[in-house]
């Protein structure tokens, strides 16, 4: 393994790759022409192996799979994903050296010991990409000269880059050619053709850096897609418990909300999101997330920080070369807790009472979004990557909760994202126990009992500009505009 590459770069370099965030106009893109005729490989068929290669087919790509020997021989899930739909499977040594483009959708920890088997059997003068670039960042890893090295980093798990598809649509996807491998010039009309193939560019695709879309992606499913849906959906249930609030309602109010909540984030961002809640409700939504950003800002800033500085990647490379002790003990004490064990109710909930009786989860949105977009802003990174990093993901991974709790969102994001997730976890449960104390079923479980709608002038007035003159607001706006064929939830 080499040196962490972004720690090697002199700070001029490291702040205009970090800063490389340009939201590319959809006359650049010329569909899946530079990609047509030549032979896709990808090596893993798991989250993003699988959808990514159902799309780029569908794309009229040729696209097959190859796999490690042990999951070929024991038909792994890997092999039935790929099988299953119809794709040619191989070994590195029958797939790989025909590939135009070998596509790199193994988990993170993998990929030293993947490129590793892989960079001796790919032929002259190929392609190589990745859809995150922690291992060329924060590994170094070295790749052999003659290969375009590329990334095409899906903004989403791997289901919704199908689903999105399927609809016509897709998702905001970042794509990059690192500056050491690009020999012939050509590793951005490869990687505007991916995006096409995947439906990227119908979404909005970036033009990034591999070192902007680590430091970001790390960031968002740390915090705020991740961390706070885990940290908000364990600290709310347990509160209705404790404030008498039926189990079975309380594991649906969760297990739901988060959809719920962000599906209005989603189509009108925070502010949207804010009106949806009756003025007092507003204010004290408000109130709440004030509180929690005054406590949580140390530990965003504590995660940046690490992300930036390389301490966050090798603690999580002390874990892997520890076989993931950290990581297997914290997916064990998530699927004990009372949320994962509780099972909701059949009753229905009408969607307004999601709003109602879960101030306190539109507050953990909206200071978790604000937080990670600020201090994700406040270390160089471009606004629009930190947009599609908190609030525009957030409603996918909500998704992800309302199919099978956490345990489903755990599953399908990447381990990185789920290792960092429980990091992130197991810091801000005990920062946030005095000020769970304090609450009352009033503002998670049964809503807010006042007399009267009435509020006092001014302060809605305040709380409505605070709420509107933010800097995720405004990106927002302008970010929500390109994205017209957005669909609601099914
Ligand atoms: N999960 C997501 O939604 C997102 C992931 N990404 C990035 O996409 C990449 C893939 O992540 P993800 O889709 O979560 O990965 P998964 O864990 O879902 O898939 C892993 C695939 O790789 C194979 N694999 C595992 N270990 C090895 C190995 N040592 N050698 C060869 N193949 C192996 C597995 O098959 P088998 O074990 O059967 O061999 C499986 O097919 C990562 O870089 C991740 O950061 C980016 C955006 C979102
Ligand atoms: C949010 C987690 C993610 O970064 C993603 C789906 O984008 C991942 O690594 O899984
Ligand atoms: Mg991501
Ligand atoms: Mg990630």
């Amino acid at each position: 393994m080499g040196q962490n590459y972004f720690n090697t770069l002199p700070l001029r370099r490291q702040l205009e790759e970090l800063s490389q965030c340009r939201f590319m106009d959809s006359s650049e893109f010329k569909g899946v022409e530079a990609l047509k005729g030549k032979k896709i490989v990808i090596v893993g068929c798991g989250s993003q192996g699988l959808h990514q290669g159902l799309n780029l087919r569908d794309s009229g790509l040729d696209v097959s799979y190859t796999l490690r020997d042990a999951a070929i021989e024991e038909k792994r899930q890997s092999w039935k994903n790929a099988t299953e739909n119809k794709f040619s499977v191989g070994t590195y040594e029958e797939m790989i050296p025909q590939a135009d483009l070998l596509i790199n959708l193994t988990p993170d920890k993998q990929h030293t010991n993947v490129i590793e088997s892989v960079m001796p059997l790919m032929k002259q003068d190929a392609c190589l990409s990745y859809s995150h670039g922690f291992n060329i960042v924060e590994e170094g890893m070295q790749i052999r000269k003659d290969l375009t090295v590329i990334m095409v980093a899906p903004k989403s798990p791997g289901t919704e880059v199908r689903e999105e598809y399927k609809r016509g649509f897709g998702v905001p996807t970042l794509i990059a050619v690192h500056k050491e491998n690009d020999p012939r010039g050509e590793g951005m009309e490869l990687a505007k053709a991916y995006a096409c193939g995947t439906g990227g560019d119908r979404a909005g695709v970036l033009h990034s850096s591999f070192v902007a879309e680590v430091k970001s992606d790390l960031m968002g499913e740390q915090t705020i897609l991740c961390g706070v849906l885990q940290t908000g959906s364990l600290l709310c249930y347990d509160k209705m418990i404790e404030t008498g609030v039926p189990p079975e309602y309380a594991s649906k109010l969760v297990q739901y909300g988060w959809e719920t909540i962000t599906e209005a984030l989603k189509h009108g961002g925070v502010t949207n999101m804010m009106d949806r809640l009756s003025n007092p409700e507003k204010i004290v939504a408000q109130e709440l997330c004030e509180e929690l950003k005054t406590i949580l800002t140390p530990l965003f800033n504590q995660h940046m920080d690490n992300i930036m500085s390389g301490e966050f990647s090798k603690t999580m490379m002390e874990d892997w070369a520890n076989d993931d002790a950290n990581l297997l003990k914290w997916r064990e004490e998530t699927s004990q807790t009372a949320f994962e064990q509780s099972t909701p109710t059949d009753q229905e909930i009408p969607e307004q009472a999601y709003f109602d009786n879960g101030v306190l989860m539109v507050a953990f949105v909206k200071a978790g979004v604000e937080l990670a977009f600020d201090t994700m802003v406040s270390t160089g990174i471009g606004e629009e990557s930190a947009y599609y990093e908190s609030l525009h993901e957030l409603p996918l991974i909500a998704n992800l909760v309302a199919r099978k709790k956490l345990y489903e969102m755990n599953v399908v994001i990447s381990d990185t994202a789920e290792y960092g997730c429980y990091l992130f976890n197991h810091k801000a449960v005990p920062l946030l126990c005095d000020f769970m104390k304090k609450l009352d079923i009033d503002v998670i479980g049964k809503g807010l009992t006042v007399e009267t709608n009435g509020v006092d002038n001014i302060k809605l007035i305040k709380t409505n500009e605070a709420i509107r003159s933010t800097g995720v607001e405004r990106i927002g706006k302008k970010l929500r505009g390109y994205m017209g064929a957005m669909k609601p939830i099914s």
